[in-house]
C-alpha cells in the first residue's frame, strides 16, 4: 500500500508505516501525476483536495485530513468515487481554547480590563466553542452563545442570535467553519456592516477560519480610525495575506492556534484509527508512545492560589505573545509558511500536573492535571 502523508504531519511514518511505504510531500505543492500509485491521502489544511488533483489517482481508497477544517475537501466528489473520508474532529479543539485564552488574558492585561467585567460573545458552539465558554465560566466570565443549527436541534440551547451578540458584546470570538452556502453561511460573517453593528470598541478574535472575517473590511475600519482589540490567527487568502492590516492588530499569527504538539499528533492518530477501521485492523499505536515529554511536567500550589493565579499558571503553558512576536519579526522576510514549517514546540495544559494539598477541582476542569 502506498501512503502519501504531507510532511509536515507529525508521527505520520510511525503510525502509518504498518500499512505500507509512506511518502511525503509538501502540501502546498503536491500535483496530479504524483498521485497515480496512491491508495491513501494524508493532507493537511493547506491542500486543496479537488477533482483536478484526484483526476490520476486511480487507486486511491481513502483521503484524511487531519484537521478539524474540512473546507479544503471536495467531500462530495470523493463519496462520487467511492473514496472513504475522514476528517480529525476535536483534535486540536483544546488548543484551539488555549489560544484563544491566552489571548483574552493578553488583551485583558493591555487595556486593563478585568475579565470578569466583559460579556464575551461565542459564535459557533461546537468541538472549540463549547468547552471555551465552559473554562471562561469557570473563570467566572459572562458569556453568550450564538450557534442557531444547535439551537435547531436542541430546544434547551441558550442560542442567542448574532444580532443579540454584535450588539451586546464586549468580546467576540468565532469558531464556526467556513461555510458559503445556505441560510447559516459564515463567509464574511464580519463585514462593513456587522462591524457597524458592534458595541464600540468590541474586540473581535478569529481563530477559525479566515474568509469569516471580511480583511478589506477590518482594514477600512481601522484607516477610518475606529479602533477595537483585534485578534487574527486566520487570515483570508493565506499565505498571500493582507500584511498593511498588520499594525492594526493586537495579536497576529499564522494559523497555529491549533498547532501544540498533541493537537497535531491527536490528528495523526485519528486518522490512523480511522483507517484501522477501514482496513480492519488492529489499532497498535497511540500518541502517547510518540509524544515527547513536556518542559514542566509538575507543579506544586499552596492553599493560597487562586482565580486570579490561574494567568501565571497558564503562561507556563502558553503566552500566546510568542507567537505574535515570532509573526511580526519573520512575517516580512520568511512569510507565512515559514511560520507554520518552524513553530516551535507548545504544549497543552493537561501536560502538566498541579500538585497541592487542595488542588481546586475548577483547576482541572480548566484543564490542568491532578
Ligand atoms: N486556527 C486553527 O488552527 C483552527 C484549529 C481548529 C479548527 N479551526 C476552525 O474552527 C472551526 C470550528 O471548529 P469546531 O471543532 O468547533 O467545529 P464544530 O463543527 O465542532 O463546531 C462548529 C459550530 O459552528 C456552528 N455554526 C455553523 N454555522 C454557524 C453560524 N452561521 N453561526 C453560528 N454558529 C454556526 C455549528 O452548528 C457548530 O456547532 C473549524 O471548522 C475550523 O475551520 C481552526
Ligand atoms: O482545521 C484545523 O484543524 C486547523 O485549521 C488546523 O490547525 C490547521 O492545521 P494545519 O493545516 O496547519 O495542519
Amino acid at each position: 500500500m502506498i501512503i502519501y502523508a504531507d510532511d509536515y504531519m507529525p508521527y505520520a511514518r510511525q503510525f502509518f508505516a504498518g500499512f505500507g511505504e509512506v511518502r511525503p510531500f509538501a502540501g502546498r505543492q503536491l500535483q496530479p501525476e504524483q498521485l497515480t500509485d496512491a491508495d491513501v491521502l494524508l493532507v493537511r489544511s493547506i491542500t486543496k483536495v479537488t477533482p483536478d488533483l484526484l483526476a490520476q489517482a486511480r487507486k486511491l481508497r481513502f483521503v484524511g485530513t487531519a484537521t478539524i477544517g474540512t473546507d479544503h475537501v471536495d467531500q462530495a466528489y470523493l463519496a462520487e468515487r467511492g473514496i472513504a473520508f475522514s476528517s480529525a474532529p476535536g483534535c486540536n479543539a483544546r488548543a484551539v481554547v488555549e489560544y484563544i485564552l491566552s489571548s483574552l488574558f493578553c488583551l485583558a492585561e493591555r487595556y486593563q480590563w478585568s475579565l470578569t467585567d466583559q460579556l464575551i460573545g461565542i459564535v459557533g458552539v461546537g468541538n472549540i466553542g463549547q468547552p471555551l465558554a465552559e473554562v471562561l465560566q469557570l473563570l467566572g466570565c459572562k458569556v453568550l452563545l450564538c450557534d442557531p443549527i444547535r439551537a435547531q436541534s436542541e430546544p434547551d440551547f441558550p442560542h442567542q442570535p448574532l444580532e443579540v451578540l454584535l450588539s451586546m458584546a464586549d468580546v467576540l470570538s468565532f469558531h464556526v467553519p467556513h461555510t458559503r452556502q445556505g441560510l447559516y453561511s459564515t463567509h464574511h460573517l464580519v463585514n462593513a456592516t456587522t462591524l457597524q453593528q458592534l458595541k464600540p470598541g468590541c474586540a473581535l478574535l478569529n481563530a477559525c477560519r479566515g474568509p469569516v472575517f471580511d480583511n478589506q473590511a477590518l482594514l477600512a475600519e481601522a484607516r477610518n480610525g475606529r479602533q477595537r482589540p483585534l485578534v487574527l490567527d486566520v487570515w483570508e487568502q493565506e499565505p498571500a495575506i493582507l500584511l498593511p492590516l498588520l499594525p492594526y492588530l493586537d495579536i497576529a499569527t499564522a494559523h497555529i492556534a491549533g498547532h501544540s504538539i498533541e493537537g497535531k499528533a491527536r490528528g495523526t492518530e485519528y486518522l490512523y484509527q480511522q483507517l484501522c477501521k477501514q482496513l480492519q485492523a488492529p489499532v497498535l499505536y497511540s500518541l502517547n508512545d510518540f509524544c515527547p515529554f513536556p518542559p514542566i511536567s509538575s507543579v506544586q500550589i499552596t492553599e493560597n492560589f487562586g482565580l486570579p493565579d490561574v494567568q501565571s499558571l497558564f503562561r507556563l503553558v502558553y503566552d500566546v505573545r510568542r507567537d505574535d512576536a515570532l509573526f511580526r519579526h519573520h512575517i516580512h522576510q520568511q512569510g507565512f509558511d515559514w511560520l507554520r514549517k518552524h513553530y516551535p514546540a507548545r504544549r497543552e495544559c493537561n501536560s502538566i500536573a498541579v500538585h497541592g494539598t487542595q488542588v481546586p477541582d475548577w483547576l482541572c476542569q480548566i484543564g490542568f492535571r491532578q
